[in-house]
């Protein structure tokens, strides 16, 4: 028989540990003296205080091995959002994330009172796109209505899962869920925002900017993202403000989205983009150019590198007021924009022009 962990306030579970957050909330957690129980479908590192269980999010008998002992629960697993897979999309999003809160439950209830587990506490990583229908939202706060007509399925199941989410929150049976909702989050094994930015310009696509520009957005540097996250977890409890609700988490310092671009670019060693192009047009094409992938696809799989969603997020303003955050939490960004981009060039010496 499995020997039975005790819950202790200072071990906690990150499903989707192994990804780019994940890890860097693992690395957190751990000199903030938590023991980890990191589950994923892969792993991805080795680290002393981590015990890893590798495993589907749907799959429950995995999940609730590796949520023993634990009264704490950070989710921030999801397929990447390039991806097209609707059905991946659901699965994961949705029908992992209905696992996860029947596991948070039956640990709770299942326990002995031996356990005194008071509450299960999970945090779940949102998205501050869950609001984002590809048109300007300016200083936008929590209360906005969630998209009508979400721009991906990524967005689609987001939305979903936030709902699920907070809906569960439970005071009475010991569930308390909140949801961080953090945008653009770039630093140091980004898997995604450098390496697509450098790929595109490595082409020779980094030449136009979509619009005149001046599109201001939020990008946050990840030690903010963890910290919004573990700020959140140590403030739930049942009579706190933040019990089933939403917060924004950003650097709270918006900029041109293609002054950031730029600045990553040049610091890599690569031009700026110079010329620009309308975003009406720029977005027809995008839209042109996908519907042509998803009639094509029996034939050809082809994935076109400006897709509507990716236009739209290059071409409108997109950002988010963390006020809610400041006042319910105490949140405060601890690294500038500036020292944060500095921080992701210098971690990317492979990724440099001429490397
Ligand atoms: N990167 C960004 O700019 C933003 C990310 N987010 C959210 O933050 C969270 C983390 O994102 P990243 O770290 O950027 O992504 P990532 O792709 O680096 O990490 C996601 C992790 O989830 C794991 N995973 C995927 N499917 C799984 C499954 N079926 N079972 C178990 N594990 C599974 C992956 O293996 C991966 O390690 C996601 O929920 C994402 O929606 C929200 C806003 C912005
Ligand atoms: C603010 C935010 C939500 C950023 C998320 C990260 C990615 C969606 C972006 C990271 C690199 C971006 C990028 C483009 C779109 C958005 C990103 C993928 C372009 C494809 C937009 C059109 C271009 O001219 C090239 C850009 C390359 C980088």
């Amino acid at each position: 028989m499995a020997t039975r962990i005790r819950p202790s306030s200072k071990r906690c579970a990150v499903i989707g540990g192994s990804g780019f957050l994940g890890r860097h909330l693992v690395e957190k957690l751990l000199g903030k003296g938590y023991t980890v129980s990191v589950f994923d479908i892969r792993q991805s590192y080795e680290l002393p205080g981590v015990t890893f269980h590798q495993g589907d999010l749907c799959d429950k008998q995995a999940l609730l091995t590796a949520l023993q002992g634990v009264s704490l629960v950070f989710h921030c697993a999801s397929p990447a959002p390039a991806s097209d897979d609707k059905a991946l999309f659901q699965r994961v999003n949705i029908q992992g994330t209905q696992t996860v809160l029947q596991e948070c439950h039956k640990i709770y209830y299942n326990k002995d009172r031996l356990n005194s587990i008071k509450e299960m506490l999970l945090v779940l990583t949102s998205s501050a796109s869950v609001v984002f229908e590809g048109t300007d939202i300016k200083d936008g706060r929590e209360d906005l209505p969630y998209a009508k007509k979400p721009i991906d399925y990524y967005t689609e199941t987001k939305i979903e899962q936030e709902k699920l989410v907070l809906k569960a929150c439970d005071k009475e049976n010991g569930l308390l869920t909140v949801a961080i909702r953090p945008h653009g989050i770039f630093g140091p094994r980004d898997p995604q925002l450098v390496p697509i930015l450098v790929d595109t310009a490595r082409r020779g696509k980094m030449k136009f900017i979509i619009g005149d520009g001046s599109n201001l957005v939020d990008f946050t540097f990840v030690d903010n993202v963890v910290h919004g996250h573990i700020l959140a977890a140590e403030s739930l409890r049942p009579e706190s403000p933040i019990c089933g609700k939403a917060y924004h988490i950003t650097n709270d310092e918006p900029v041109r989205f293609w002054d950031f671009m730029s600045d990553i670019l040049v610091g890599l060693g690569y031009a700026a983009p110079r010329y620009h192009l309308p975003y009406t047009l720029v977005y027809g094409l995008s839209l042109l150019l996908w519907l042509l992938s998803l009639l094509l696809r029996p034939l050809v799989a082809f994935k076109p590198t400006f897709t509507p969603m990716r236009v739209a997020l290059a071409g409108t303003h997109h950002f988010y007021s963390c006020s809610r955050a400041k006042q319910d939490m105490g949140y405060k960004p601890v690294v500038g924009l500036k020292d944060g981009i500095r921080r992701t060039v210098e971690s990317y010496p492979h990724l440099r022009h001429g490397a």
